[in-house]
């Protein structure tokens, strides 16, 4: 069997190579000549898989995307073809939400806002915004959703519709998958219309898709004088971002949110598993045999460890600063050799807070809930 995978699918080999033969390629540029013998492909977000990639695969049984988006595969052509499919739902969620905290607490900084007395508007509450909201929650801070698909199958969801909910907000976050037609399409959810309906303080944040928030608009507001506080991971045109648009962000990355090492190393054990079922095999590989030991694995939390101590320990473990320097200083030299797709195949490593166990006395729910392993001793 010959599989072909992105060459940034961690842990690919130790995965897949005793069910094939794996051959690493830039998912970037691969084109369908290169494929042609493919029984597996494996993929991330950069691929287009369409009927134009997979037309010259005549054994192509499976393709498997490491992510938990879908707008780069053409699902119906694989029904048609009878190709397996697998996604990783949820898997970088906890690496997202990550990312949101820690650009929310810089923000926190910078402005000098206490968090909780904001109110943060999460926008699509699914796997990440449904584990954002129980986090944020659990930092007492003050959480409306907004969710019309979920709104119209569960009675008690606190459904707020989008409109109604900006100019409630202090922080808003984007979660939804890019959709671009039908009633709840998500290209341009924000745009230069209900931009305005948002406080002009309020901070947007988009960490799902760079089209569900007008890049033109949020420029065309930065030039007009108004600096609104802006959080941009994903961008219009990736991996060629209107350069224009960085200065005015407070956190710029290269679509990492999700990069955490567990994210991607779940993503690629998901698509192992979801192959093996296709192939009626039992896995024999699992996440803890692959995942490296982490630099630091155990901390002592006192008892007089507070809420607002929890900023210092999150930033131990991860500091979105760190991504935005690098960005800047990269975005802005000669992108030709080192830019946005540099910046993500280089990406230093990260570990996500279930990495380290707190140990102590009495370790706060709250830190479970943001994920940290606890143990009280
Ligand atoms: N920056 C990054 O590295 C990453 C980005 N993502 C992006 O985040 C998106 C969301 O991820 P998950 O939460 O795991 O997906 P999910 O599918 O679990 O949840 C998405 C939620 O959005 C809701 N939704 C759909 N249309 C909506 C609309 N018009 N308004 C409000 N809500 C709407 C859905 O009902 C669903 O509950 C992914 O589709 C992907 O594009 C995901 C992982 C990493
Ligand atoms: O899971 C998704 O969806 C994402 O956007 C990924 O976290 C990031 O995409 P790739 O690294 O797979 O390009």
């Amino acid at each position: 069997m010959i599989i072909y995978a992105d060459e940034n699918m961690p842990y690919v080999n130790d995965f897949f190579a005793d069910l094939g033969e794996v051959r690493l390629v830039n998912g970037r540029t691969l084109t369908s000549e290169q494929m042609s013998d493919a029984d597996v492909l494996l993929v991330r977000s950069v691929t287009k898989v369409n009927q134009h990639l997979l037309a010259k695969s005549p054994k192509l049984k499976f393709v498997g995307t490491a992510t938990i988006g879908t707008d780069h595969i053409d699902q119906a052509y694989l029904q048609q073809r009878g190709i397996g499919f697998s996604s990783a739902p949820g898997c970088n969620a906890q690496s997202v939400v990550e990312y949101v905290l820690s650009s929310i607490f810089v923000l926190c900084e910078k402005y000098q806002w206490n968090l909780q007395q904001k109110t943060v508007g999460v926008v699509g509450v699914g796997n990440i915004g449904k584990l954002l909201v129980r986090v944020l929650q659990a930092l007492s801070v003050r959480v409306l959703c907004c969710d019309p698909e979920r709104a119209a199958t569960e009675v008690d969801f606190p459904h707020i519709p989008f409109e109604e909910l900006l100019p409630q907000l202090d922080i808003v976050s984007f979660h939804v998958p890019l959709v671009k037609n039908g009633p709840d399409a998500t290209v341009d959810l924000l745009n230069s219309r209900t931009l305005k309906r948002l406080k002009p303080d309020c901070a947007v944040i988009n960490a799902c898709r760079g089209e569900v928030t007008n890049n033109e608009a949020l420029l065309a507001e930065a030039q007009s004088g108004h600096h609104r506080p802006l959080v941009l991971d994903v961008w219009a045109n990736e991996p060629e971002p209107d350069l224009r648009l960085i200065p005015h962000t407070d956190i710029a990355s290269a679509h990492i949110a999700g990069h955490s090492i567990e994210g991607k190393a779940r993503g690629t054990e998901m698509l192992y598993q979801a192959l093996c079922q296709q192939l009626e095999l039992s896995p024999t590989k699992s996440l803890s045999q692959v995942l490296p030991e982490p630099q630091i694995s155990e901390l002592k939390i006192n008892s007089n460890f507070r809420l607002l101590d929890v900023q210092n320990l999150a930033r131990l473990l991860y500091d979105v600063r760190r991504d935005d320097a690098l960005f800047r200083f990269y975005m802005m030299q000669d992108k030709k050799t080192q830019g946005f797709d540099w910046l993500r195949k280089s990406y230093p490593p990260r570990r996500e807070f279930s990495s380290v166990r707190l140990t102590g006395q009495e370790v706060p729910e709250f830190l479970t809930t943001l994920g940290f392993n606890t143990q009280i001793n």
